[in-house]
Parts: C-alpha cells; sequence; structure tokens
C-alpha cells in the first residue's frame, strides 16, 4: 500500500453517508429547471471562466444546468477531500509510482511541462530527456515539412501514414482532425486495424515515393500493429526494391528499441517515450509526431501549452473553482446516486468528430475497474459507458432517448464561439450554435402537460385526439448537461480541453480508489486470440473450446 492511500470504502466514508441522506431528501428531488427561477445568480455561481492567456479567449464550464444546489456541492466537494484528490493529485505531479500494479509512474503531465519545473522518476529529473526528444521531433519534422527530407528517389514527403493501435492512433487521428484548419505539412491517413482493408484502402491512396510512414506502439508487440507495419514494409519494398530505402520511408514511436531494431527500423529514426507514459495519455509524447508533421512543431507545442496551462490550473485551484474536480464530482453525483450508467460528449463542432471515440478510450479504460487500490472488489459504480457523436447529427439520431427515453444521460456539450469557417456569412455556425443552446435549453426546460396542451389547442387539435396523444407531448426536463464554450479550436484551447477530461478522470479514479493506469482487462482477448489463429490456418474441426466458440470457428472453417 502506497503511503496516504484512501483506505475507507467509499460507501462508509462518512461525507458520502451524508451524501446519500441529502440524496433522499433533497437532491433526487431538484429540478434545476425551478432554481433557476428563484436564484438569478445560479449561472454565475455554477459556472466557471478560465481566461486563457494572449488571444484564445475564456473557456466557458456552465454546470449550471445541473440537478446541484449549495449543499449538494459543498458535500461533493467534501467529498472529494475525504478522498484525498488534492494528495493523490501531488503524488501524481511529483512523479510517484501511483500505477502501483505495473510499479510506473504517471507523468502525461511531464510530457508538456513547458516551465520546466524539474520532476524526478527513480531520482532521476525526466525533464531533459523529454526535452531531447522534443527537439528531435522539432528537427524531424522541419525537415519533412520544409520538404528537406527527402524519399528514395528524391522526392518529399508527401503523405504519413501513422500505423498504431489504441493509445497509439485515436490520440493523433481525433487532434489531426480537430486541428485540420492548421494543417501546413504532409496530408496523414491512420491505418489500426488488423482488418486488411484498413491498410490496403490507404495504400490505394499514397506513392511509395512521397510516403512516410510511421509506426507507433509503445510496446512494439502489439499483433495488428506489427503486422500492418509489415506488410506496408513489404508493399513498401515491392516497389523501392532496395532495403536501405526503408531509412527515408519508416520511423518508428516507441519505447522498446530493441523491438524496433528487430522490425528493421534504424534506432536513429526512433522517437523514444518512456513507462511513465500510459498509451491512452500518449499523444503529448512521441505518439504525437504525426500531429507536428501536419501542423508544423509550433503547432504542436502550442497544443502541449494549452495542456500545461490546463495542468497548472487543475494543480493550483481550490477545489470548487477546479474545472476537472468539478466535472468529476458531477459525473460522481449522477453515477453513484442517480444510476447514470453513460456519459454522452456532444460536440458541436464537425473537427471534433472524433473526440468523443478519443476520450471512450482514454475514460473506459482508466477507470473501466472493479477492484479497488486495496485489491477488493468495489460495492458501486465506478466509470461511465462514454459515448457521442457531433451536433447536430446527433440530434437527428438518439436525442430522443435523451429527452425522451428512461434513461438518465447526463451529457457535455462543447462548441466554439468563432468558426473556422464562417461560411455565408456565419450563417451556417449560428444555426450549429442556435442548436446547441436549444438543445442544453430543452432538456432543462422540457415541456409541461399544461404547455403541451395550449399548443395542440392552439393548432386546433380536437379535444379527443388531444386526450389521446397528450402524455407523448411532454417532456419531464431536468436533464442536466454542462457546456463548454472555447473561443476557438485551436492547438491551445484544444490541449487544454483534452487536459481538462484527463484530469477529470483522474479525480475520479481517486474517488472510487481505483488505479486508472494500468489496462489489464485488454490482455485476456489478445492472449486468446493469439492461441485461436493457428486454429484457423486449416479445417480440421475443433472441440477444445467452449461450444459456442466451437461452433463458431468450425461454422468460418467450413467455408475454407
Ligand atoms: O502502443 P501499443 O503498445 O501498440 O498499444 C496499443 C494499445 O494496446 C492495448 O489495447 C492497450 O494497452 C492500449 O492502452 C494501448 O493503447
Amino acid at each position: 500500500m502506497v503511503s496516504g492511500e484512501v483506505t475507507t470504502p467509499l460507501l462508509e466514508e462518512p461525507v458520502f453517508k451524508k451524501l446519500e441522506e441529502y440524496y433522499k431528501s433533497t437532491g433526487s428531488k431538484i429540478n434545476f429547471y425551478e432554481l433557476f427561477k428563484k436564484d438569478p445568480a445560479r449561472f454565475d455561481k455554477f459556472s466557471l471562466t478560465i481566461p486563457c492567456p494572449g488571444d484564445e479567449g475564456n473557456i466557458l464550464i456552465d454546470f449550471s444546468k445541473n440537478r446541484i444546489d449549495d449543499q449538494g456541492m459543498n458535500l461533493l466537494f467534501e467529498l472529494a477531500k475525504a478522498r484525498q484528490v488534492e494528495e493523490v493529485r501531488e503524488k501524481m505531479f511529483s512523479g510517484e509510482k501511483i500505477n502501483f500494479t505495473e510499479d510506473r509512474a504517471v507523468l502525461h503531465i511531464a510530457l508538456r511541462n513547458l516551465s520546466n519545473r524539474p520532476i524526478q522518476v527513480d531520482c532521476v529529473d525526466v525533464t531533459p530527456s523529454v526535452n531531447a526528444v522534443k527537439q528531435h521531433m522539432k528537427e524531424f519534422c522541419d525537415q519533412v515539412i520544409s520538404q528537406k527530407w527527402l524519399g528514395y528517389t528524391g522526392k518529399p514527403i508527401f503523405d504519413v501514414v501513422n500505423i498504431g493501435i489504441g493509445g497509439s492512433d485515436l490520440g493523433p487521428l481525433m487532434v489531426t482532425e480537430a486541428l485540420k484548419p492548421f494543417a501546413i505539412g504532409p496530408r496523414v491517413h491512420f491505418v489500426s486495424n488488423i482488418d486488411g482493408t484498413h491498410l490496403a484502402e490507404v495504400l490505394k491512396k499514397v506513392n511509395p515515393e512521397t510516403v512516410l510512414f510511421i509506426v507507433a506502439s509503445k510496446t512494439f508487440t502489439t499483433q495488428e500493429t506489427i503486422t500492418n507495419a509489415t506488410s506496408a514494409k513489404t508493399w513498401f519494398l515491392k516497389h523501392a526494391k532496395e532495403p536501405s530505402a526503408v531509412a527515408k520511408h519508416f520511423v518508428a514511436l516507441s519505447t522498446n528499441e530493441p523491438k524496433v531494431a528487430e522490425f528493421g527500423i534504424d534506432t536513429a529514426n526512433m522517437f523514444g517515450f518512456w513507462d511513465w507514459v500510459g498509451g491512452r495519455y500518449s499523444l503529448w509524447s512521441a505518439i504525437g509526431l504525426s500531429i507536428a508533421l501536419n501542423i508544423g512543431y509550433a503547432n504542436f507545442e502550442r497544443l502541449l501549452a494549452g495542456a500545461h496551462f490546463m495542468d497548472n490550473h487543475f494543480q493550483n485551484t481550490p477545489i470548487n473553482k477546479n474545472a476537472p474536480v468539478i466535472l468529476a464530482l458531477l459525473g460522481v453525483w449522477y453515477g453513484n446516486f442517480f444510476g447514470s450508467e453513460t456519459h454522452a460528449l456532444l460536440p458541436y463542432d464537425q473537427y471534433l468528430h472524433r473526440f468523443a471515440a478519443y476520450f471512450q478510450q482514454g475514460d473506459m479504460e482508466s477507470n473501466g475497474k472493479y477492484v479497488t487500490r486495496q485489491g477488493s472488489p468495489v460495492n458501486y459504480s465506478t466509470g461511465p459507458i462514454v459515448w457521442g457523436e457531433p451536433g447536430t447529427n446527433g440530434q437527428h439520431a438518439f436525442y430522443q432517448l435523451i429527452h425522451q427515453g428512461t434513461k438518465l444521460i447526463p451529457a457535455d456539450f462543447i462548441a466554439p464561439a468563432i468558426s473556422h469557417n464562417p461560411i455565408e456569412n456565419n450563417q451556417h455556425h449560428k444555426i450549429l450554435l442556435a442548436n446547441f443552446l436549444a438543445q442544453t435549453e430543452a432538456l432543462a426546460k422540457g415541456k409541461s402537460p399544461a404547455e403541451a396542451e395550449a399548443e395542440l389547442i392552439a393548432s386546433g387539435t380536437s379535444p379527443d385526439h388531444i386526450k389521446r396523444i397528450l402524455p407523448h407531448k411532454v417532456f419531464q426536463g431536468n436533464r442536466p448537461t454542462n457546456s463548454i464554450v472555447v473561443k476557438r479550436v485551436t492547438p491551445f484551447t484544444l490541449g487544454a480541453l483534452i487536459a481538462m477530461y484527463e484530469h477529470k478522470i483522474f479525480v475520479q479514479g481517486a474517488i472510487w480508489n481505483i488505479n486508472s493506469y494500468d489496462q489489464w482487462g485488454v490482455e485476456l482477448g489478445k492472449a486468446l486470440a493469439k492461441a485461436i489463429e493457428p486454429e484457423l490456418q486449416d479445417n480440421t474441426p475443433v472441440s477444445s473450446h467452449d461450444g459456442s466458440t466451437n461452433g463458431l470457428i468450425n461454422f468460418i472453417k467450413s467455408h475454407y
């Protein structure tokens, strides 16, 4: 056990019990829309404005449309204190090995530590090595973007293919999509799936003379990535013929130098990182190389600066004004008291269309745990199911269930005030924002039976028909949302938003007393796939698995 670790089971925490009582007597009955009528200061009280430097504007986090009041919020803040969120936060920032099941520190914050504060792991300051890799990345990006890095026939690089999966794919993919307006370098493509279709379709778009493959894998043992990278190399050599050409067209991002060399990539073309960078927190490391190549190193550094800015906010702001802490506590409030099982991320920005997918891994791989740090099964709910799609698309797909379904689905709406594409005199963006505002208002306000009836009468509906359809036209409202508005989606504001959600995950993990930084759950499936693969090599029937698995394998083999 790590010293100072929380050992009181969550449900026995005195303030958790107080919260339970408060939930029964008051919290469960709150209609926050009604509270706006009673308290004109509610928005000011339950929102945060975080001023960003330069012309990045403010980040507004409006959490007033939640089932909370002063008493509830104060109890939640007390809960954060009781669960020692501040102490555990210090452990993370100071490089303690809080990921104890892998005996690792958790230091994605060190990758964006632009103030160069020394951070020690095993008595060694990691900052110089972080800066050295960043310098290598910068030089490489500058060479590729300025077209000084030439392929085997002397042509510059026009396309970059990032081959990686999970944390070595989702971050760079999400960020390069989000920051398309900032692209100045080669086009980027992503191959993650072992399904040969993924690689085959990307290879159709690129030219071996002008393509750069980035093999991104922390462990450099991930089956999908190594198989895809090997096939990409075979394809490349079919064209280039000469093995020495590989050095100009393949680079590796990894913590595993021997495996990189074994694969045949010159370790001079390897960008390293460290075991204290979790895969799902690695876009700030060398894993971000495809981002830096696409938007330029200076913009990549702005992304880091935005994250560093949020790290400072998280580390230095009192709990009751701390954005990640507040978002985390609200999640705990719904998950552990109201029984909400999911959390929706709904960006009103087409460029952020992979944001929810990114945090699906970030959150679900981190907090999808049922065992406490001390090793006992929890008797409370932990990480939510995270999902979402950009608005307004989602409105025409699944919002019906958020409005009138039986499940309580807390949702974060994320929007930029200013669009990168203000086409038609900005009309598109105004319609987009009007929809974002209308949805959060509708979810809050709902529609009472009296309002619905008045509408039906006004539209000339017959009394008999009104009687029949009225209940279907009523919305309960009181459905919680957070609204997060930035001036514009820029490398800086995006970096800050990502870091905010990373720290939210951290705070929830601390409250639930789980290790947010390992992922043993994904290992079993990997091991079993390795065992089944040889069985698919011929058509001999198998009988060594459970009935279903045998049946499936034999059905597939019957097509061989
Ligand atoms: O970068 P790697 O080592 O290829 O891992 C890719 C992914 O593999 C597994 O699914 C998990 O461990 C993820 O957290 C990780 O992001």
